[in-house]
């Protein structure tokens, strides 16, 4: 077979929980051949974070768009992180063909095709000297998809050579999988994953997330709450479906009347049941659960999810990935494959109408 030279492209993302931004590299012919290269995250300041957590507390600003000032300190943020991160890895800037500039979610909304994120290409292009592709999610909510979630494909390219069909979870603020079975690629965000219990643990403990799930470990489920929290109707919509940060809060807030370790327990409960909840939305039962994101953490998630399954369920690393690093190389690859007018997202996995290409392009010069 012809050898497709491998394009070398960074991704840059910060997550929903809004801790830092995640740079890595990744090598890729746009299609199944990829080279995950390394990763690392680099913090917001902590005034930039809470400028991004105070605006989340009252997202309609975000629609409004008022956010020319914010956008352009979360772009710079984005663009210093890129330019340490080659410094860090002593990576020719010369070896870099695009970077991939996801940005920060602010406000995801694709019911009415709308969904904003903060990151302005053009700057970045300008400040780091490298073309940028941003604005990845934007033609698929606009041609009625869900806009999310967008790391399937990069899945799929994980695990080609994988035993399938084999379940992709990604356990960050909002949960989501990824079915991979042949070209038979099915995705959606599952409920909530870390952002409730993170709240939660935030609001009773003052710390920003349940270390290695030890609280939830140390109490037990409401196990009745967590049956009336599973009536939401988004479990019942069919897939794909997405959600914001904070979907689940209100509907969460009987929590609240439990104490810290029964709280913390029901909520990893819920985002477990969640999580095997898609099983009802797939043809055939993974023969393996690969779980990515800082939720692979949470040993109680992890056990949780295995007596519930009955299917090994591992971090990813049990297959040679970075769990920390999928969501930044994914948006290396889909600037890699928006240069080449692949779709980035199917109908399968957005719900779009057909396989949708995206990204825009700003040359560095
Ligand atoms: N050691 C740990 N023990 C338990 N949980 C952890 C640990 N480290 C990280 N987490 C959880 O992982 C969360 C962050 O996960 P991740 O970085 O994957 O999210 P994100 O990328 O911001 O979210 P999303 O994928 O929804 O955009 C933290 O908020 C925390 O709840
Ligand atoms: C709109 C948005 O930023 N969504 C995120 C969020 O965080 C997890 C989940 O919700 C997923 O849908 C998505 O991120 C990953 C990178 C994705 O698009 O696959």
């Amino acid at each position: 077979m012809p050898q497709v030279p491998l394009k070398t492209a960074v991704g840059a993302i910060s997550g929903t929980s809004m801790d830092g931004i995640d740079v890595s590299l990744v090598e890729t012919d746009g299609d199944l051949a990829v080279r995950p290269g390394p990763g690392r995250t680099y913090p917001y300041a902590p005034e930039l974070r809470a400028e991004l957590l105070d605006l989340l507390r009252d997202p309609a600003i975000a629609e409004t768009d008022p956010l020319a000032g914010l956008e352009a300190r979360v772009s710079d943020a984005h663009a210093d992180a890129v330019l340490a991160f080659l410094r860090d890895f002593a990576i020719d800037k010369a070896r870099v063909d695009v970077v991939g500039l996801h940005g920060q979610t602010v406000w995801h909304r694709p019911e009415k095709r709308f969904t904003r994120q903060l990151g302005d290409g053009p700057r970045m292009a300008r400040r780091i000297g490298l073309d940028v592709v941003n604005r990845f999610r934007h033609a698929d909510v606009a041609a009625g998809g869900e806009g999310a979630p967008f790391a399937p494909l990069y899945h799929r390219a994980l695990a080609a050579t994988l035993p399938q069909p084999v379940m992709v979870l990604n356990l960050g603020g909002v949960g989501n999988v990824t079915y991979i079975d042949g070209d038979t690629v099915i995705a959606f965000d599952t409920g909530p994953a870390s952002a409730l219990l993170d709240d939660f643990v935030l609001k009773r403990l003052g710390k920003p997330f349940d270390e290695g799930g030890r609280l939830a470990a140390s109490g037990a489920p409401d196990a009745a709450m967590v049956a009336r929290l599973m009536r939401h109707p988004y479990f019942d919509r069919p897939a794909p479906k997405s959600l914001d940060r904070n979907d689940f809060h209100a509907w969460a807030e009987a929590v609240q009347s439990l104490g810290d370790a029964e709280g913390a327990a029901t909520l990893a409960a819920f985002t477990v049941a969640s999580a095997a909840d898609a099983l009802r939305h797939v043809p055939r039962a993974p023969l393996r659960w690969l779980v990515t994101g800082g939720g692979r953490l949470n040993a109680t998630f992890m056990r949780l999810l295995a007596e519930r399954l009955g299917v090994p369920v591992d971090p990813v690393e049990a297959v040679g990935w970075n769990g920390d690093f999928i969501e930044a190389q994914c948006f290396g690859y889909l600037a890699v494959r928006s240069l080449a007018g692949l779709p980035l997202s199917l109908p399968t996995t957005t719900g779009a109408p057909k396989p949708m290409r995206g990204g825009e392009l700003w040359k560095a010069a």
